[in-house]
């Protein structure tokens, strides 16, 4: 096997997803941290590996690749011992796809991103409520989509897990999920924090996102 390397910082909820992966899969790499507030993203180094100046990267022998999704579905695809993390039906598949184009688009671009950018980079504390409210009603996507399952895509765990777990523990910063109204999604939370390796891929770098937004003095507007 390559020899792999993770661009990212702890904080980034798309850095931590694959981290989960890497862990789930037991693989070894090398965690080079770029540092976004220090506009390391931005030098001509990184910017050489990644235009996007996005965390993650994967580097593996010369080869790069970014996004998390396709990171997680690369790692899977590449070094599980079986497909049981990014199935390849293509139904079971399809499914795994879209909970991921959801994180990806709705989660974390159009819940969390929209908020931090402006908060982390240009000060901008003031969040409406609207935003608010479409995290609570995303919050109500999630779960409908544990309607009959256990987990995010099916009965076991998948990429698509990880990759909302990450949104999720951070999302929590602006909106608490009240376990009345979304037993399922708390409950599948609970069981994704068991995980032997969670608390060190996602669990602690979701506290430090959730800590630098609550030393941010917010206020909702409407
Ligand atoms: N959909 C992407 C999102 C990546 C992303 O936006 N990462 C943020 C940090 S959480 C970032 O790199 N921001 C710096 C920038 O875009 O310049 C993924 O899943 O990897």
């Amino acid at each position: 096997m390559g020899k792999l390397v993770l661009y990212g910082i702890d904080p980034s909820p798309p850095v931590r997803a694959c981290l989960l992966t890497l862990k789930a899969l037991n693989l070894p790499f090398e965690y080079k941290v770029v540092n976004l507030f220090a506009k390391e993203h931005l030098s001509e180094e990184y910017l050489k590996k990644n235009p996007q100046h996005t965390v993650p990267t994967l580097e593996e022998d010369g080869h790069l690749i970014w996004d998390s999704h396709p990171i997680m579905a690369y790692l899977v695809s590449k070094y599980g011992k079986d497909d049981s993390l990014y199935p390849k039906d293509l139904l079971k598949r399809a499914v795994v796809d879209q909970r991921m184009y959801f994180e990806a688009g709705v989660l974390f671009q159009g819940g969390l991103r929209n908020i931090t950018a402006p908060l982390f980079f240009r000060n901008q504390t003031q969040i409406p409520q609207h935003q608010i409210d479409s995290i609570v009603e995303s919050y109500g996507f999630l779960e409908s989509f544990l309607k009959n399952n256990k987990y995010m895509a099916g009965d076991h765990l998948t990429i698509a897990d990880f990759s909302i777990v990450t949104s999720v523990t951070s999302l929590v910063a602006f909106a608490e999920i009240d376990q009345s109204k979304f037993p399922k999604l708390s409950a599948w939370l609970k069981s994704l924090q068991s995980l032997p390796f969670y608390e060190e891929a996602n669990g602690a770098g979701a506290k430090q996102l959730v800590a630098m937004v609550k030393s941010k003095n917010l206020t909702i507007v409407p």
